[in-house]
């Protein structure tokens, strides 16, 4: 048992790794990685009244309200009182970090720095399960059965928003409003920036800070599990 609970966020823009990374860290820490797309299709799905809002702007290619993000998320980041976590897709603007920061102390940041070549490349190869956002890559991490997801066996998607047209304006999106993000969690001395261009390569690091910072595996419970 971890004497400290360990509270930690990964930035980056789309298809830098976050999500695939924090799979990874989840599996050999023992964190519970919490995602914020993942939550909100549970709130989509669940028909709740934060989800029929969120999926308007969702549908549309756009970022949710960060009232709306702050009200659905930060309430079950207080509840978890217990767990140690690693929290992909949140915050992503300043007002968001300063809301996350008035709930709790973060121990760690990990910003993603991808070159865009390489960003396009894995996007234009991302398929998606939509149901459950477990996410392949045809040359990377293909799925078992060729367009199925290996749990389900249902049939994967692709978003029209990976695609390269679409990918240059979210690029510049990300950029705008990561920056202040970026620059408090440098000035608080908790930012580690990570680049390259291959996951497997950038892993080992990210691996060996986190083993100087977690000592132990804190919990038996290795799977992903999804806010509540
Ligand atoms: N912190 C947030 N603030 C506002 N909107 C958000 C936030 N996180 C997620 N969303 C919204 C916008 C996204 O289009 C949608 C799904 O999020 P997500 O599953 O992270 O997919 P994504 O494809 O946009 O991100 P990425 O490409 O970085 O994995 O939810
Ligand atoms: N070719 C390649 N694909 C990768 C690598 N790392 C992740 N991917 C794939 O790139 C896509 C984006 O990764 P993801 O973890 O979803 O990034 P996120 O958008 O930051 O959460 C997915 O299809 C991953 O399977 C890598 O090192 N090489």
């Amino acid at each position: 048992m971890m004497a400290k609970l360990f509270r930690a966020v990964i930035m980056g823009p789309p298809g830098s790794g976050k999500g695939t990374i924090s799979e990874r860290i989840a599996q050999s820490f023992g964190l519970k990685h919490l995602s914020s797309g993942d939550f909100l299709r549970e709130n989509i799905a669940a028909n709740t009244e934060a989800g029929v809002l969120a999926k308007t702007y969702i549908e549309r290619g756009l970022m949710v309200p960060d009232h709306v993000m702050t009200r659905l998320l930060l309430p079950r980041l207080e509840e978890m009182t217990r767990h140690s976590w690693l929290m992909d897709g949140f915050p992503c603007t300043l007002t968001q970090a300063k809301a996350l920061n008035s709930t709790c102390d973060l121990d760690l940041v990990i910003s993603l720095n991808i070159p865009y070549e390489t960003l396009k490349d894995r996007l234009s190869d991302r398929w998606i399960h939509p149901a459950s956002g477990r996410v392949y890559n045809m040359g990377f991490n293909p799925p078992r059965v060729q367009g199925r997801d290996d749990l389900s066996g249902e049939p994967l998607i692709q978003h029209d928003n990976d695609q390269p047209e679409a990918l240059v304006a979210r690029l510049r999106h990300y950029k705008d409003v990561a920056k202040p993000v970026i620059d408090l969690y440098k000035s608080k001395g908790i930012l580690h920036t990570f680049s390259g261009t291959e996951t497997d390569k950038i892993w080992p690091y990210i691996n060996s800070l986190l083993s100087t910072k977690i000592p132990s595996r804190p919990e038996t419970d290795t799977q992903h599990i999804p806010l509540p």
